[in-house]
Order: C-alpha cells, then sequence, then structure tokens
C-alpha cells in the first residue's frame, strides 16, 4: 500500500504548487511563484490552463518524478457551486462547473480541470478535488447582509484551514469537531474563518471585496464611495472587478503581490511599506475579534497560517491585537499539498468513498 502515488496539484493566485506523495510520504514538493506582471498576459483564468499545466509537468520531468504509476491526482477545488466539505470525483458535471466558474474566477477553478488532463494521460488514475474553496458551512444570520439583494457568501481557504485546524487539534489531543478556534489563512487571498466545533461558521468572503485586503485583493471597500466611482464613467466593470481581485490590496498600494518584498522594504525604512503591512495586518486582526464575537467568547486557539504568517513582524502586529481572546499559533506555509496528498491517498486505501457533485 506505501507504494501507492499521488500527485497533488494546487494553483493559488500567487503561485502553482506541485507535491507527489509515496503512501504518506512526500517525496517531492514544489512551490512556483507567479509575478502579477506574469499573469497579466492572460485575459482569464481559463486561459492560464496550458501554462500552469506545461509547468507542472515540466517540473515533473526536471526533477526525473515517473508519474506513470501515479493512481491518484488530487486538485484544490474552485468556484463550483456551495458543497459540504470533503473529497469529489471530477467527473463531467464538476467539470462543467469549473470551466464556467459558477461563483467567479479563481486559480483553483484549474486544479480539477488539469487533474482531470493529467490523469486521463495516465494508465490507471482518476483525479478528484478536495475541501474546494466553496465549501459552505455558515450558520443562516452570518447570510444575511445589510440589503435583501446582497447574500453573503462562503469563498475561502477551507483546505487549509481546516487542515491546520485538524494539525492544532491534535497538539492538544482533541479532535478538530471537539474546539472552537479562528483561523487567518494569510496569503494571495486573506479569509479569517471562525470554525465552531468543526463547522466554519461564519468567514469573510475571500475573493470579493470582503474581509482584509490582501497581497492582491482589495477586501471591504466603502460601499457609497465604490458606488460614486462606478458611475463616474471614469472607469469599466472590468476595471472594477481587477481593483477588487487581482489589482487591489499590496498591488494598488505597492506595485506588487510579493508580501515579502514588501517586509523587506518595510524593514529597510520604507515609511509607505511599512504602514501598508500594518494596515493590512491591522484588518486581519479586526477580522479575528470579529470571529471571536461569532463564537461568542469561547476561543480555544487562533491560528495564522499561509505564506506571509512567515512575516514576524506581521505576525507580531496580529498578536499585539488579538492575544487577549485566546492562545496563537502560528502555522507559517500551509499544509495544503499534505492535505491535498492524504485525501488521494484516504480514497486509495478505501477509507473514504469520493462524493459525487451534483
Ligand atoms: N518567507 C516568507 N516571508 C514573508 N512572506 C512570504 C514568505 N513566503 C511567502 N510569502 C508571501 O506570501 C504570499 C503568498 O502566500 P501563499 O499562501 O503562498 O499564497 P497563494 O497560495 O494564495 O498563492 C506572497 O505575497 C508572498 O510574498
Ligand atoms: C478563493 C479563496 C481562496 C483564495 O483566496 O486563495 P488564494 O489565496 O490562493 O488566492
Amino acid at each position: 500500500m506505501e507504494n501507492r502515488r499521488i500527485l497533488a496539484i494546487n494553483p493559488g493566485s500567487t503561485s502553482t504548487k506541485i507535491a507527489v506523495y509515496q503512501g504518506d510520504k512526500s517525496v517531492f514538493l514544489k512551490n512556483i511563484k507567479h509575478s502579477n506582471e506574469e499573469l497579466a498576459q492572460f485575459n482569464s483564468i481559463s486561459e492560464q490552463f496550458e501554462f500552469r499545466k506545461d509547468i507542472i509537468l515540466k517540473e515533473l520531468i526536471d526533477a526525473e518524478i515517473l508519474i506513470d504509476f501515479i493512481e491518484a491526482v488530487v486538485g484544490r477545488g474552485g468556484l463550483v457551486k456551495p458543497i459540504e466539505s470533503g473529497v469529489y470525483l471530477v467527473d463531467e458535471n464538476l467539470k462543467a462547473d469549473l470551466r464556467v466558474g459558477v461563483l467567479g474566477e479563481h486559480a483553483s477553478n484549474l486544479g480539477g480541470l488539469i487533474a482531470d488532463n493529467i490523469a486521463q494521460s495516465l494508465p490507471n488514475a482518476k483525479a478528484y478535488i478536495a475541501d474546494p474553496v466553496v465549501v459552505d458551512e455558515m450558520i443562516d444570520v452570518a447570510r444575511v447582509s445589510g440589503h435583501p439583494e446582497f447574500e453573503r457568501i462562503s469563498i475561502f481557504h477551507a483546505l487549509n484551514q481546516k487542515a491546520v485546524g485538524r494539525a492544532f487539534a491534535s497538539t492538544l489531543d482533541k479532535h478538530y469537531e471537539d474546539l472552537n478556534i479562528i483561523v487567518a489563512h494569510l496569503g494571495g487571498g486573506i479569509s479569517v474563518g471562525a470554525h465552531s466545533k468543526g463547522r466554519v461558521i461564519d468567514v469573510n468572503n475571500a475573493l470579493d471585496g470582503e474581509g482584509p485586503f490582501s497581497p492582491e485583493r482589495s477586501g471591504t471597500l466603502p460601499a457609497g464611495a465604490l458606488a460614486k466611482l462606478c458611475f463616474s464613467g471614469k472607469v469599466t466593470l472590468d476595471d472594477l472587478k481587477k481593483m477588487i481581485k487581482g489589482e487591489g490590496g499590496l498591488v494598488a498600494h505597492m506595485g506588487t503581490n510579493d508580501a515579502y518584498e514588501i517586509e523587506l522594504k518595510a524593514k529597510a525604512g520604507d515609511e509607505k511599506a511599512k504602514l501598508i503591512q500594518d494596515a493590512m495586518a491591522y484588518q486581519v486582526g479586526k477580522s479575528i475579534g470579529a470571529c471571536a464575537a461569532s463564537l461568542k467568547g469561547k476561543v480555544d486557539g487562533i491560528i495564522l497560517t499561509g505564506g506571509i504568517a512567515h512575516n514576524t513582524d506581521l505576525v507580531n502586529y496580529v498578536k499585539e491585537m488579538v492575544s487577549f481572546i485566546a492562545p496563537i499559533i502560528v502555522y507559517p506555509g500551509e499544509d495544503e499539498m499534505k492535505a491535498l496528498a492524504m485525501n488521494g491517498y484516504m480514497v486509495l486505501k478505501g477509507e473514504i468513498e469520493p462524493k459525487r457533485y451534483v
């Protein structure tokens, strides 16, 4: 059983990550970063399909990884209809909705599609997605916004938020389902979720103008000023979409989606870089406070994770704001690759039955 091979594929907004596992052991891991200039040559996420797939195959060839024996290709799943947490077989229904991007455009729409394309070329492999970004466990009261025209929806880093939640629970010898935790995933997008006994009862829509701003997203904007801009004649709908996703946040303020570059600038005394980095941290801290209220103050731990959790200045800023709530645990980077691979491994071992997307 230990020889069974799994390929995990994770297209993010600023990176493509690949991992190969043999049983539960990682035998290859690669994180390919994409600058905003590099991605700007594509007009849509679907246009990035060949680019990202070719990068994955080239990396595997360069590393002399023989993919013929892979039995499960697990991709990070995208913006299909809201679904429950779990592993889903990539079938025609799922592919059709990944191509359309029912809830919008995001690199993760390519996860299942590239996984399927690669699996089809292999003698003995099937493709899956696991805990896609549309996992929806929000309580009803959290769905109501201030106008019936706008329902709040759950789009977030479900895979990593749940994976680090489980990892934290195991350090306490507890089950994830026994705890109340807050997870802030700080990546190309930022999501802050309130996990109540294993269910994410509230979380900001990390993709579409809610919550903290992030390396490439605006987060919540003042609605009145935004409405005024829409009708000013100065911008098109496409411009506005880009201001919210792709060219918002650090890209808008500082011209880069690389939070590490801003960290170095801030350390070197660049005052604007420091202000913008602090502002991002401040907004994360406020969202964590809001989640604490959602959990009625009963919080077992606050987890900071994602690439930006490597930044100790930003982490310390958040800690100063919210350490009065609960202990803070930092998991820099993410457990997504392992989580994808282990979901595939559990399917191969017959421990879980993949769900069908309806
Ligand atoms: N060691 C590090 N120190 C500071 N920032 C980092 C580090 N590694 C990655 N980052 C930042 O994290 C962000 C990407 O996070 P990641 O979780 O990999 O994003 P995604 O998967 O959404 O593309 C980038 O802005 C990057 O600059
Ligand atoms: C679509 C929500 C998840 C998200 O924002 O992922 P990235 O940080 O990889 O863009």
